[in-house]
């Protein structure tokens, strides 16, 4: 795929449920080649929008469109607790034309994964890494992963993050990430969809977005003019306001914000939003 072209597509995708919308009106493109991280709070839609986009559920409003062929990792890893992993592997070439055997072992033995233990003895991270070789096996051009790193300790993690890295770099293959742990994503992905209380709140390159914010720290007086205020937060006598396309103000502390700043930012607004039952 090319660099610069998309690799996914929704516009005004929609999904409700019995209780109601679980995904409303998400238009966004994301770009090929690159780490996207999708990320949002507990039933903020993230697994809905990669069920959407596998074909698995059916949008209830829009569309979404994977450009490319699709691989995809549920939450829940689900793999075949009786089968040894090279039964998995063979299972998988068996069920896939395009299987890579070669490369869907690599992984494995990259993980150190015996090939003749049943899954249902493996521990979490070791479970993760055979249910990536079977989601790439396939050799998919568009990757989605749903919470990959949940059970993984801090350096099956990073083992993890390194592997999908040198995936996107070998291949170009692109890889969208969900998770709520935005400390995972910091520096591996590069691209952000930031999902809300079922809503795109902010969408993106993550070097843009950086740049396009500010922290300020000032005094509970302090004003802002409110077009640039995504969020506010007013604790005893200080003032903290996230805002967007404002460099500076006068008398008053100008920090650029971490991602996890930004993102629990745009959390916290889109949760106040939603309880005031608006739309951003
Ligand atoms: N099968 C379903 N039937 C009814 N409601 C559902 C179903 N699946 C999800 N929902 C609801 O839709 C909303 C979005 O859920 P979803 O699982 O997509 O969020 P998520 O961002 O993946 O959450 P988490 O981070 O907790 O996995 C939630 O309010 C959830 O309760």
């Amino acid at each position: 795929m090319d660099e610069g072209s998309a690799a996914l597509v929704a516009a005004g995708l929609g999904k409700r449920y019995r209780r109601g919308w679980a995904l409303e009106d998400c238009t966004f493109t994301l770009p090929s080649g690159r780490i996207a991280a999708l990320v949002g709070p507990n039933g903020a839609g993230k697994s809905t929008l990669m069920s959407l986009a596998t074909g698995l559920l059916r949008p209830t409003a829009g569309s979404v469109e994977v450009l490319g062929r699709p691989g995809f990792l549920a939450q829940g890893k689900p793999l075949y607790q009786g089968f040894t992993v090279q039964e998995m592997l063979r299972a998988g070439r068996m069920l896939n034309p395009d299987w890579d055997d070669e490369y869907a072992r690599r992984l494995v033995d990259e993980a150190r994964v015996p090939l003749g233990a049943r899954i249902r003895t493996l521990s979490g991270g070791q479970r993760t890494r055979v249910a990536l070789a079977v989601t790439l096996g396939r050799r998919p051009e568009v990757v989605l992963l749903d919470e990959p790193l949940a059970d993984l300790d801090p350096l099956a993690r990073q083992e993890v993050m390194q592997a999908l890295l040198s995936e996107v770099a070998e291949t170009g293959t692109t890889v969208v990430l969900s998770s709520h742990v935005i400390a995972d994503l910091d520096g591996i992905c590069d691209h952000l969809l930031l999902l809300s209380d079922g809503r795109v709140r902010l969408a993106g390159d993550v070097e843009d977005l950086l740049a396009e914010h500010r922290l300020l720290i000032g005094p509970r007086s302090l004003e802002v003019p409110p077009e640039f205020v995504v969020e506010r937060r007013d604790v005893e006598r200080q003032s903290t306001v996230l805002v967007r396309g404002l460099a500076d103000l006068p008398d008053v502390e100008v920090l650029d914000p971490t991602l996890e700043e930004l993102t629990l930012g745009y959390f916290r607004a889109g949760r106040a939003a939603a309880e005031r039952g608006v739309a951003a």
